[in-house]
């Protein structure tokens, strides 16, 4: 089962490869009769996609570069093909309206950003692929920061070898002094942002030739913060609803902006980032602060509070490591622990 450590290619069973290796029942036809290689296929960018239809950048930063529709071929339906994946498509990759090209491989990927709908979910949704930055957004209040929801985020994207960035939005109506002493300890870089004052030019250039996909809960400010750095982008601007006092689900699509050499991929608001893809071994790779003392824990720790011996439980008692920290991981933890239990016992 993939979540008990095998999480490295969940898309095994799925890969074409793995068909292709199968046993041919007509051994004498060639193989390339059935598969041909598309030689006339070009490199296509995932930018977005919709009910299985997918938007492909091609030829960027050619004079004919094109937006291009495309479907996928049948020997990948059974494949997510998400935002930010690398395809090779062929057919009419004109972009001319009314086009449709067709996509044929998908290309091998560097990163693969993902979240399941909850910790007992084994089913997990891939968000984005090749992504090496995660914008995390949280604003200061309105609606209220929840370390525990960036602490996933965190496990999300350093499992995934993505290199996460902060940014505290709405530091015009709260001081995020506060929700940042959560982090106190860890090596990580946090902007700031207000109305008035956004680092945009700055985050332009921090974020040029990455590709970079955003998160945040719903209601946070991504959207003004995608649209400040790209303008154009057009993503919907939300307003809290004067009846229920809740946040409309404005972008209700992932979608990618070219962003200097780079990209930027939006992702909707989702208000919960579910790990039951992540092995429990590796929670603490979200915590590298902690990861590096629980090195000398004993073997087969758990690093749960009831570990006498945890060394983490030992640094925080000393003063080494915050106590805030420690808590935060270990409950972090003990949910997915129980989530997996459950999920044993059903
Ligand atoms: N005071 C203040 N308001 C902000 C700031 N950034 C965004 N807002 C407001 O917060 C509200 C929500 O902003 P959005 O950009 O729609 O939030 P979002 O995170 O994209 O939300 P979804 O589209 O639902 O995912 C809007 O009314 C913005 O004008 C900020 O730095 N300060
Ligand atoms: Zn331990």
């Amino acid at each position: 089962m993939s979540w008990l450590g095998d999480y490295e290619d969940p898309y095994e069973e799925y890969d074409e490869s793995s068909v292709r290796e199968r046993p041919n029942p007509k051994a004498n036809r060639p193989r390339s009769k059935h598969r041909p290689e598309h030689d006339d296929a070009i490199t296509g960018i995932v930018t977005a996609v919709d009910r299985g239809r997918y938007t492909l950048a091609v030829r960027v930063g050619e004079p004919d570069e094109a937006v291009v529709t495309a479907a996928r071929a049948r020997e990948l339906r059974k494949q997510a093909i998400v935002a930010g994946d690398r395809v090779d498509v062929v057919g009419d990759t004109s972009g001319e309206e009314g086009s449709l090209a067709r996509i044929v491989r998908i290309q091998p990927r560097s990163t693969v950003l993902r979240r399941s709908a909850d910790d007992t979910d084994v089913v997990e949704r891939v968000i984005v692929a090749n992504a090496d930055v995660l914008l995390m957004v949280v604003a200061a209040a309105d609606p209220e920061p929840r370390p525990a929801l960036v602490d996933r985020y965190l496990v999300a994207a350093l499992d995934a070898g993505i290199t996460p960035v902060m940014v505290v939005t709405k530091t015009d109506v709260a001081d995020p002094a506060p929700f940042l002493a959560h982090f106190e300890g860890l090596d990580i870089e946090v902007w700031q942002s207000s109305l008035e004052d956004p680092p945009v030019e700055a985050l332009r250039e921090r974020l040029d030739g990455h590709t970079t996909v955003a998160v945040g809960h719903s209601g946070v400010g991504k959207s003004t913060l995608v649209n400040a750095l790209v303008p154009g982008a057009m993503r919907a601007v939300g307003h809290v609803n004067p009846v229920t006092g809740r946040g409309r689900h404005t972008s209700s699509s992932t979608v990618s902006f070219k962003l200097g050499s780079g990209w930027i991929i939006d992702t909707p608001g989702v208000r919960s980032f579910g790990l039951g893809h992540v092995a429990t071994a590796n929670v603490l790779s979200g915590f590298p602060d902690l990861a590096a003392v629980a090195e000398d824990c004993p073997r087969g720790c758990s690093h749960l509070p009831g570990e006498e011996y945890c060394e983490l439980t030992i640094a925080a008692l000393e003063g080494r490591l915050g106590q805030r920290r420690v808590d935060s991981m270990q409950r972090l933890l003990g949910t997915l622990v129980a989530a997996r239990q459950q999920r044993h016992e059903e």
